[in-house]
């Protein structure tokens, strides 16, 4: 099976200063691959880099040096993207639309037969909750349920790869419950999902695998248990003490 991702020896360092001539090295040479039909985490402590490598894969940001390859094509091929949904961190819909516009718009973007799109954003609204209150503004909505509506139009086009990134920031507790529900439902439908989050019950529960990430580089690529596993010992820990040992690998 084709891997969803993989990235070889990747560097992206932000130009800053005067013509770009400083630089925030944001990925310090990742090479990483996110397997094909699994849920895959992305974790790692704040400014590790995270953000930055969802958005190479994107091809949002370009890399530095390095080689990305997406659901098996090179980044130079753009037609991969659009087998792919995204959840962003921070959703910037255009507010004056509703909920109904919005997914119709998108829809549309991503290239789903006009004649096949009512149907569509219906079943995702009533699948996200958000069925009764379509025809409002996006203004008038919650964080919860601007978030709903971004996993909506995640999943408009069925993606092979559904990326999200804090997906459950700002969601209740149905909401939490609809997410581990449309990941699951990925997962058995042979997709994959790259999860990038710092809920750690939720990745406890949901991811297959893991990255860490820290300070650019990774520090730890392998499956959930074992990653809770005492390297040591070999005996389980908790993930919270397991990542705080690997995020203090930062200073190394
Ligand atoms: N456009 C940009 N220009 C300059 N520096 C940037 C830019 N975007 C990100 N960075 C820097 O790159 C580093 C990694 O940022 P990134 O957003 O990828 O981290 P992250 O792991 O997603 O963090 P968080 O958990 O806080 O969301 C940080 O030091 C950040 O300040």
């Amino acid at each position: 099976m084709t891997a969803a991702a993989v990235f070889d020896q990747v560097v992206k360092t932000y130009p800053t200063g005067l013509l770009g001539r400083g630089g925030v090295p944001a990925v310090r040479g990742v090479s990483l691959t996110v397997p094909a039909g699994r849920v895959f985490g992305l974790l790692g402590p704040n400014r590790a880099g995270k953000t930055t490598l969802v958005k190479l894969l994107l091809s949002l940001v370009r890399p530095t040096s390095g080689a990305i390859a997406r659901l098996g094509a090179p980044l130079s091929d753009r037609g991969t993207l659009g087998r792919i949904g995204y959840m962003h961190e921070n959703h910037a819909f255009p507010r004056y639309l509703s909920a109904s516009e919005l997914l119709t718009f998108y829809g549309g973007l991503s290239g789903i037969p006009s004649e096949a799109l009512p149907a569509r954003t219906a079943a995702l609204l009533d699948q996200v909750g958000l069925a009764d209150r379509k025809s409002e503004p996006i203004a008038r909505f919650s964080k919860g349920m601007v978030q709903r509506l971004g996993l909506a139009q995640a999943l408009l086009n069925d993606p092979d790869l559904l990326i999200l990134d804090e997906p459950t920031e700002g969601l209740d507790l149905s909401g939490r419950q609809l997410l581990r529900q449309v990941v699951r439902e990925r997962k058995s439908a042979g997709k994959t999902v790259l999860m990038v989050s710092h809920v750690l019950p939720e990745v406890q529960e949901l991811c297959d695998s893991a990255a860490v990430l820290v300070a650019g580089k990774i520090v730890f690529d392998g499956t959930l248990p074992d990653l809770v596993r005492d390297p040591k010992s070999g005996a389980p820990r908790n993930l919270e003490t397991a990542l705080q040992r690997l995020y203090q690998s930062e200073a190394a």
